[in-house]
């Protein structure tokens, strides 16, 4: 499967008279791994909550192959996006297996039981995030990073062209977070990624997209987007930015104190 089209145009979401997030447009093109990264509370998991239809945006559009994302049955939808959020599903009395076989629900008839060719997806969406160890366990009783890993399973097994992720490296070792990424740059699914880790957000994404207070500040390639003025202005810190040796990816080294210049409160703007 290729990877969809993804276009957010315009897009405005509020609480009550709180507005989250501000006329943001934002694209992803077949393919493409797009992150979205700023401080907490930037407005990046409100942004993500209207792409995979939770918060219908004030106003703007979601658009996905040109369709709009809020007009589709969930069905349709759910047959091209799959999202990996945070906390999601903790209390599901399920076994793994049967968590992971959840994604194929979207491409099957209400009744319609599981044929080999879902076993096989479901075993190998396992083993790519090495849980297949976990299979029989139930989901509720798994440590926080394998719940983590066994939700980026499901999501693979529903076998997306569209991938909406938000944070998908919480609660996970070093070793799984390289993996996980490594899984989303093989896929040939569009993805899209909040991270807070701007060095592996550097060197998995092929585009960022920078909040801050629910409003797009910069975006393009993280060379570009990854400057000390940047991160100072948006973050407050203070930061060498090189390019490394070995990986060409830009590699931020944050320096303690804070950046001589002085940077603006961030903060969403009330409506
Ligand atoms: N339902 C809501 N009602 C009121 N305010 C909300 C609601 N949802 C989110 N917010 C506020 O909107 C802002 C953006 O939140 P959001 O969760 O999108 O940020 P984020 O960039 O994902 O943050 P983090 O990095 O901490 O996960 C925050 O100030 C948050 O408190």
């Amino acid at each position: 499967m290729t990877g969809s089209e993804l276009s957010v145009e315009g897009v405005t979401l509020t609480a009550g008279a709180q507005r989250l997030v501000e006329d943001v447009f934002l694209t992803a093109g077949a393919g493409e791994v797009v992150g979205l990264v700023g401080p907490n509370g930037s407005g990046k998991s409100s942004l993500l909550r209207a792409v995979y239809r939770v918060l219908r945006p004030e106003s703007g559009a979601v658009r996905v192959d040109g369709a709009d994302a809020w007009g589709l049955p969930v069905r349709q939808l759910a047959r091209t996006l799959a999202a990996v959020v945070q906390d999601s599903a903790a209390d599901l009395d399920l076994a793994v297996r049967e968590v992971v076989a959840m994604g194929r629900s979207p491409h099957k008839r209400l009744l319609d039981g599981d044929t080999a060719e879902d076993r096989h997806i479901v075993e190998s969406a396992l083993d790519s995030v090495h849980a297949l160890d976990l299979a029989d366990r139930p989901f509720d009783r798994l440590s926080g990073g394998e719940r983590q890993r066994v939700l980026i399973a499901r999501a693979l097994a529903q076998q997306p062209a569209l991938l909406v992720l938000d944070e998908p490296t919480n609660h996970l070792d070093i070793r799984h977070q390289l993996d996980v990424l490594g899984i989303l740059r093989s896929l040939s699914a569009t993805v899209l990624v909040a991270l807070h880790d701007l060095n592996l957000a550097a060197y998995y994404c092929d585009r960022l997209y920078v909040l801050r207070g629910g409003r797009v500040v910069s975006s393009g390639p993280p060379a570009e987007v990854l400057t000390r003025e940047l991160l100072a202005e948006v973050y407050g810190v203070d930061a060498e930015i090189a390019v490394h040796p070995r990986t060409g990816a830009p590699q931020v080294t944050f320096l303690p104190g804070t950046p001589a210049r002085p940077h603006a409160e961030a903060g969403p703007s009330a409506g």
